[in-house]
């Protein structure tokens, strides 16, 4: 498959190189408006694919998006340290609807995978630009989010992160809502089996670990500019279950009919993802104060959607 990405920064690059090592693309597009950007970006890129796959990765304007299955977008401003993604949102939904107007005449019949933030808002308002089935325009989401829960969940049980099925609900940003009771060792309830091999997930375990997802991307801006690998590895995730229409349960973000309350809205939840884009919504169970967290996480992001002008 062919697959474009739009914006060829720290994001965008780090996807097209998870995407290229793992020899999912048969040909790798990457555009900027930094035209010298992309095709250096490009070029470094396409130096690592002898030792893994066989991609043709290039450089080039949005008419050689034609073709593409699946279209990356990752233009746009990045968090300064201590700004919020939310704080991005003006800036970067003025950046969509100039590239949405290049990449749309080009590619109507592709899937949109969104990255830029606010990224839960910035799919909502692409799903309505693009007028598109919004099963076909995937914000990233909290996939990023889910892998860094899952990372400090099997680090505390001392298992690996693949045998931790827990996700995180909602916006990718500060209210998102770590989804604890529904968490899963193997198949066993993860505080039952914390308890089992003696770590139990006590509050204090619950708050650390809660920081360390949710604050992650604070920490690592302050101390390198920007997040990059997770975000470019979680991109490439995606791609794979779409090109292989592999039907993985992943975390991603599209407008949804109805969500904890809340209609039309884009925020995640586990969703079966495959060659058409998401498949199904899994509605994961919550106690009294998830569904609550949910709630609010999905408010916020409607109000912010709603006053987008478009
Ligand atoms: N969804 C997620 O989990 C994550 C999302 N992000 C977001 O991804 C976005 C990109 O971040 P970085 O790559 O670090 O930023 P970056 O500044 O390195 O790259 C952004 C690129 O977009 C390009 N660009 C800006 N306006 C454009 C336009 N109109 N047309 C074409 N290209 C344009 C710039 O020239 C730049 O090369 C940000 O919004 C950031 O917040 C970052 C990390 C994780
Ligand atoms: C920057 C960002 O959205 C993240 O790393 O989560």
């Amino acid at each position: 498959m062919k697959i474009g990405i739009v914006g060829a920064g720290m994001v965008g690059s780090s996807a097209g190189y998870a995407l290229a090592l793992m020899g999912l693309a048969s040909e790798i597009v990457l555009i900027d408006r930094d035209e010298a950007l992309a095709v250096a970006q490009a070029e470094d890129i396409a130096h690592a694919v002898p030792f893994m796959s066989s991609t043709i990765v290039n450089a080039g304007q949005y008419r050689d998006l034609a073709g593409a299955g699946v279209v990356i977008l990752a233009a746009g401003v990045s968090q300064k340290p201590g700004e919020t993604r939310l704080e991005l949102l003006e800036r970067n939904a003025a950046v969509f609807r100039a590239v949405l107007a290049e990449v749309l005449p080009v590619v109507p019949g592709a899937i949109l995978l969104i990255a830029s933030n606010p990224v839960d808002v910035m799919t909502q308002i692409t799903t309505r630009l693009s007028g598109m089935d919004p099963r076909r325009v995937i914000g990233s989401g909290t996939i990023l989010d889910t892998a860094r829960f899952r990372s400090l969940v099997g680090r505390h049980l001392g298992i690996s992160p693949q045998s931790v099925h827990a996700y995180v609900l909602g916006e990718h940003g500060d209210s998102e809502v770590l989804a604890w009771t529904s968490a899963r060792a193997g198949s066993v309830p993860l505080s039952s089996f914390a308890a089992q091999v003696g770590s139990p997930l006590t509050a204090e375990v619950r708050a650390q670990i809660d920081d360390g997802v949710r604050n992650a991307a604070y920490r690592i801006i302050k101390g390198k500019g920007s997040t990059y690998y997770g975000i470019g590895a979680g991109l490439a995730r995606i791609v794979k279950a779409i090109a292989r229409d592999q039907r993985d349960v992943l975390s991603v973000s599209i407008t949804t009919p109805e969500v904890a309350g809340v209609r039309d809205v884009a925020l995640s939840i586990p969703r079966v993802i495959g060659a058409d884009g998401v498949l199904a919504d899994l509605f994961p169970d919550l106690d009294d104060e998830e569904y609550s967290a949910l709630n609010r996480s999905a408010s916020l992001l409607k109000e912010r959607a709603d006053a987008i002008p478009l």
